[in-house]
């Protein structure tokens, strides 16, 4: 099943008839919140609050790998993840598809294999993101009449508070092109699952320093409201042309 993880400014879909609720816990403990089962658009769904609903858990304090093995556990087969980023080339308002991700987390449980009696794989993760599915999420996005990228890389910074402008551009310097605080480890960890995976963020400002301003929640949170009605939009078509698993 198509399985959906929304973040910041999406902590349910409108429009998602409920099936079930799948209240999983793992041996890494419990998800952010139940996995909810449905239908969009007439297609089955999976549906996952990153940071729990309501929205409680910080990115450093999200259970990455419980909400990873929850969705598994729950039946997902691929995984879009939305999320809320800060543009360094990208423009506010647009949707990004991103090809690329840089880690600049720190101390988090970044990895299944943390058994030493289990075998240990290191995966690959040349191209981060599945090709298909990003393949499918351009489509649904193409179909749309929102703004959007095709590509680009997500500099995955460890939060809570935001960057200075220095920061943002040594991260543009490094080929950032947007910038959020949860695309790693949930990315791969998907990867160790096994899981196609594939991010669409929404940037709600510009980062630091890329607007002769301070950033403040009430400018982010006013691109957020239109601009996760069109992320769900997004989704719904995408759900619809998915093929049934
Ligand atoms: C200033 S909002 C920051 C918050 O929004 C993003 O969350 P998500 O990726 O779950 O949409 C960002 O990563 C931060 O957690
Ligand atoms: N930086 C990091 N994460 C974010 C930002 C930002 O500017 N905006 C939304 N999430």
């Amino acid at each position: 099943m198509l399985a959906f993880i929304g973040g910041t400014g999406l902590t349910r879909i409108d429009g998602l008839t409920l099936r079930k609720h799948h209240a999983i816990g793992t041996r890494f403990g419990d998800a952010s919140a139940p996995v909810v089962e449905g239908e969009l658009n007439g297609a089955p769904v999976l549906f996952l609050a990153r940071h729990g609903d309501p929205h409680v858990r910080l990115p450093h304090q999200v259970n990455y790998r419980a909400n990873m093995l929850a969705l598994k556990e729950a039946g997902a087969s691929e995984i879009v993840a939305v999320n809320a980023v800060g543009g360094i080339t990208a423009d506010t308002g647009a949707l990004v598809v991103p090809e690329q991700i840089i880690d600049y987390t720190w101390g988090r449980e970044a990895t299944f294999f943390d058994d030493p009696d289990e075998p240990l794989v290191h995966v690959d993760f040349s191209w981060p993101f599945d090709a298909a599915l990003r393949g499918r999420l351009k489509a649904a996005l193409a179909a749309s009449d929102a703004p959007w990228v095709d590509g680009g890389c997500y500099a995955a910074t460890q939060g809570p508070r935001l960057e200075t402008a220095a920061e943002i551009r040594r991260l543009e310097q490094d080929g950032n092109t947007i910038v959020g605080m949860t695309g790693m480890p949930e990315a791969v960890l998907a990867r160790e699952l096994g899981l196609p995976y594939a991010m669409l963020s929404l940037v709600v400002n510009p980062a630091a320093g890329k607007a002769d301003r301070e950033i403040t929640m009430a400018e982010i949170e006013a691109v957020l409201h239109g601009g996760m009605d069109r992320v769900r939009k997004v989704l719904a078509t995408l759900a619809a042309s998915s093929p049934t698993q």
